[in-house]
């Protein structure tokens, strides 16, 4: 049956053969997984606009469902959606699916003992964990810190993990003012203690988090200030007077582009040092911290150098200023290496990595100087969940035994190589491809063209993602291979025919 309708999709008997005895074990690595696309309705189909109107009645989860997913039937990089069209899925929830859909390491996780017990008692992990919890932290979470971070704390989120870090960040700061002043570091004043219950200094001091133009590291409250990226993230809520920098805009292809590139890294990171000059001198609202991510996602695909960000790492450490690395979307694997900013090669690390997404839990991981000094200052009920922790285990032993590290630098060198063929062929509909693992991008010339380009394609069964005005990104999971990129790439090159052919 499913050699079938392989065959119907027009692959030669031999590849269908091959592909559907892939299929047929289970113990196969997930990369070698090919089913194929199969669509029966509109996209979305008449099941989903029935569950999504049912569901809008009351209140639909925020009103930005586009569809409804049938988890049973999807596997492996393929999602089935509520009315029976399976697609190839290269967007991976907003790059949060780890291992693709079903991957029996997961799915076996789920017969064992102890995991029943956690999922039918959820505990409150800050203040009553499980007896193996602190155990099993320390095996899983410190066995991939990044480089320098000895200390690690579980969230439920990424925008809880960085409101922590910002927290945690301005601990420390005030801390060091203290000694400065000759108090000791955790000494606080009556004044400090009362002032703080009404949010006033100087209990609650005016301390602030730099950020950058195009960044998002989240919509509550303190992490939607450090978010750029729509207008529609942040309109009629309040934000705090924090400064915010150029990210670097790279023009493309690098390297036609060396000296236009290094000075705009410069400007840049002379603008971020500017401001936290200027902050500390006026005393208007000093900056704590600066956060960044890896490769500014939501907002565009940004990407800079390596020299950028070591530059970064300068400033702030000549400052005295916390630096946060957001990992939450580049984290584990996704960039061929387990977190992006290993690709730094800093010799001094960030005070603070947060991560969730591909992870399953969040949390943050930090170093010595950023412990609280008591508890309750980094807490929550929740603070995760001891399952996802379990689940996050599986990810970075099947990462290990599936060689997914490897999978992901073959992945996206194959798909950035589609991507760069595709540009260069319809000039006139894309640009600047660019990439580091399978975190890859391309820019539609203009927004209506992206937006062309991406419908199209889900209508012939390919889920990619956008984001910035102009972006067209790839965020599949780790096990999606060079094969899943050939079953991909005929698609897009017909697509993109079809656009290009459309255009006055
Ligand atoms: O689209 C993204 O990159 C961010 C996804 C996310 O966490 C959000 O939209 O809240
Ligand atoms: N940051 C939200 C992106 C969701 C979407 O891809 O539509």
């Amino acid at each position: 049956m499913l050699l079938r309708r392989a065959l119907s999709h027009g692959w030669s008997p031999g590849t269908a053969w091959l592909r559907c005895m892939s299929v047929g074990r289970s113990r196969q690595p997930f990369q070698e997984l090919l089913l194929p696309i199969e669509i029966k309705t509109e996209f979305p189909g008449p099941e989903s606009e029935r569950l999504k109107a049912e569901y809008d009645q009351i209140g639909g989860g925020g009103g930005a469902v586009k569809f409804f997913v049938d988890f049973e039937s999807s596997q492996g990089n393929y999602l089935v959606d509520a009315d029976g069209n399976r697609m190839l899925d290269m967007y991976g929830h907003i790059a949060s699916i780890p291992l693709g859909y079903n991957h029996p390491r997961l799915s076996a996780l789920s017969e064992l003992p102890h995991m029943k017990t956690l999922l039918v008692n959820r505990a409150a992990l800050g203040l009553m964990p499980p007896k193996d919890f602190g155990t099993k932290v320390k095996d899983i979470l410190m066995s991939v810190a990044p480089p320098g971070m000895t200390n690690v704390c579980t969230m439920a989120c990424g925008s809880c993990a960085n409101e922590n870090a910002y927290k945690a960040a301005c601990f420390v700061y005030q801390s060091r003012r203290r000694e400065a002043e000759g108090r000791g570091k955790w000494e606080y004043t009556d004044e400090d203690k009362e002032s703080t219950l009404v949010g006033e200094p100087p209990g609650s001091p005016q301390l602030s988090i730099l950020s950058f133009k195009g960044g998002f590291h989240g919509r509550t409250f303190g992490s939607l200030t450090t978010t750029h990226t729509k207008d529609t993230h942040k309109l009629d809520v309040p934000a705090f007077p924090w400064p915010v920098a150029d990210f670097p805009r790279l023009k493309y292809p690098l390297e036609e582009n060396v000296e236009a590139n290094r000075a705009e890294e410069a400007r840049c990171l002379q603008t971020v040092e500017d401001l936290i000059v200027d902050r500390e001198k006026r005393n208007d609202w000093p900056v704590a911290a600066v956060v960044v991510e890896p490769i500014q996602s939501e907002g565009g695909d940004h990407h800079a150098s390596a020299d950028f960000f070591r530059g970064l790492r300068d400033v702030t450490r000549r400052h005295g200023v916390a630096l946060i690395v957001d990992e939450v979307q580049t984290g584990v694997a996704a960039t061929g290496h387990m977190w992006a900013h290993e690709s730094w090669n800093l010799t001094d690390p960030p005070d603070l990595v947060t991560f969730s997404k591909k992870s399953q839990i969040a949390g943050l991981y930090f170093t010595d100087a950023f412990r609280p000094n008591v508890g309750y200052r980094i807490f929550n009920t929740w603070m995760g969940d001891a399952v996802r922790l379990y689940q996050f285990q599986a990810i970075l032993q099947t990462i290990e035994s599936e060689k997914l590290l490897d999978n992901c630098r073959k992945t996206g060198d194959a798909l950035l190589a589609v991507l760069q063929e595709a540009a260069a062929t319809y000039p006139s509909l894309l640009k600047n491809p660019r990439g580091q693992g399978t975190i890859c991008a391309v820019d539609g010339v203009d927004t209506a063209t992206r937006d062309t380009i991406v419908d199209k394609m889900r209508h012939k069964g390919v889920l990619m993602g956008v984001c910035g005005s102009h972006a067209l990104r790839f965020r599949p999971s780790l096990t999606f291979s060079p094969l899943h990129v050939q079953q991909f790439a005929p698609i897009f090159i017909k697509v993109l025919e079809e656009v290009a052919s459309a255009k006055p």
